[in-house]
């Protein structure tokens, strides 16, 4: 795959994109000759009335295009060769690599110089290294469906879109599927920025041997949706509980006695909208589209940065990414009546100034009035400091788990 590539189109045809390459590069990547970067001056060609000729811009951008397709194949020859320098490896599980994707992400804002911004960018590199990891087997990812979820949208934009989304029950069910290895990860929802912990999710770590290996942040905007379109029309809402929620000042306002009904997610509630006119979910955008509702009003969440934590779920652990938080799981029950537990537990993490993001409590299962701590740390469990801190709180604590060390979000 060595075609020169330049600019303007005339030249040596490229190489088309192999479906199944299996081919190596011959070379090192070529350095040809590059489009322009911003900033750079570039010679516009004008028409008579000194307006950019449409023509010549298209043939420009149609040079470019088979620039960006031939490095795209060329990418995805080399993706194919770490694969082979990972070896043969039992699943496409085995290949993905999540902190190197945190760290080529990073790279890309840090690159990035305009006019597109880095959400654009990272969303394009994301489906490009989703399609260079598809080349060994679609990663298969368990989410709360159905079709037309939130979490839904947090897979894609996390694995982008190669990877195989799977519609669950309840996120019970997302755990169950990834402990049997019938999905290689799952997204489940944790907090909203607004609502706060998702407790119901938090306390299924409680009993699971999973491992957190990624978090999502995905903006979240809520839409009523129905059949007809009228809101004079509704009788009934429905929607996940969090979803009521989220826009209970809009409902208050707009819909003051009409009845609301949580269901086990929005889309559950969008799919049961379409069949009566008098019934409106609030959904995603995503969700009036599957099933095929109009926008009665939106987007209606009361908190215009309505932001949703997700977590990734698998059955290992990952190294480090250089950005990356902890999430601990510290099992007091064996000591709950000395004196100062809680800070016997943060005070080797605050010595070495290590961040805490985050701390909740929850009944420890199985122990009446007894408590487990969920608490997110900068860092990862490999690394000093926090290394050295962990090992502290074990030899007092000796109950703490590593739940899982993972990239922080990259938008
Ligand atoms: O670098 C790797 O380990 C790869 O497999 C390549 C690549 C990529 O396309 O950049 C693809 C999938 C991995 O999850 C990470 C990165």
């Amino acid at each position: 795959m060595a075609e020169k590539r330049t600019r303007k189109g005339t030249e040596k045809p490229v190489a088309k994109t192999a479906a199944k390459p299996v081919v190596a590069p011959s070379a090192k990547p070529k350095a040809g000759k590059r489009a322009a970067k911003s900033g750079d001056a570039v010679e516009i060609p004008t028409d008579a009335q000194g307006k950019p000729d449409l023509l010549a811009v298209r043939a420009q951008i149609d040079g470019i295009d088979r620039e960006i397709q031939s490095l795209i194949a060329e990418r995805a020859l080399w993706a194919h060769q770490v694969g082979k320098a990972k070896g043969k490896l039992a699943a496409a599980v085995d290949y993905y690599r999540p902190e190197r994707e945190a760290q080529v992400l990073r790279r890309v804002i840090d690159r990035n110089e305009g006019p597109l911004a880095d959400e654009v960018l990272v969303r394009l590199f994301r489906e490009i290294m989703s399609a260079c990891l598809a080349q060994q087997e679609p990663l298969k990812v368990g989410f709360l469906g159905p079709e037309g979820t939130f979490s839904q949208q947090a897979v894609y934009k996390h694995f982008g879109h190669s990877a195989k989304a799977l519609p669950l029950t309840t996120v019970e069910e997302v755990f169950d599927e990834v402990a049997a290895g019938h999905a290689d990860f799952g997204v489940v929802p944790v907090e909203n920025s607004g609502t706060g912990t998702i407790q119901s999710t938090l306390d299924l770590f409680l009993t699971s041997p999973l491992m957190i290996c990624g978090e999502i942040e995905l903006r979240v905007h809520q839409y009523l949706l129905s059949r007809s379109g009228r809101i004079e029309d509704i009788k009934r809402v429905y929607s996940h509980a969090l979803s009521l929620v989220q826009c209970r000042a809009w409902l208050r306002e707009n819909l003051p006695g009409v009845e609301k009904h949580a269901m086990f997610s929005n889309a559950e509630a969008a799919r049961t909208a379409r069949n009566a006119d008098d019934v409106a979910a609030i959904a995603g955008e995503n969700a009036g589209q599957a099933y095929n509702l109009k926008v009665v009003a939106g987007p209606i969440e009361d908190r215009d940065d309505n932001t949703t934590r997700f977590l990734v779920i698998g059955r290992s652990a990952f190294p480090s990414s250089g950005n990356d938080r902890t999430s601990l799981l510290v099992f007091t029950v064996d000591q709950p009546h000395v004196p100062g537990v809680l800070y016997r537990i943060l005070e080797p993490l605050a010595r070495r100034g290590i961040t805490m993001n985050r701390i909740e409590s929850r009944p420890a299962h199985g122990k009446l009035w007894q408590y487990a701590f969920f608490i997110d740390v900068a860092g990862h469990a490999d690394e000093s400091p926090l290394k050295d801190a962990l090992a502290e709180i074990d030899a007092f604590a000796g109950n703490i788990r590593v739940l899982g060390s993972y990239p922080v979000a990259v938008l």
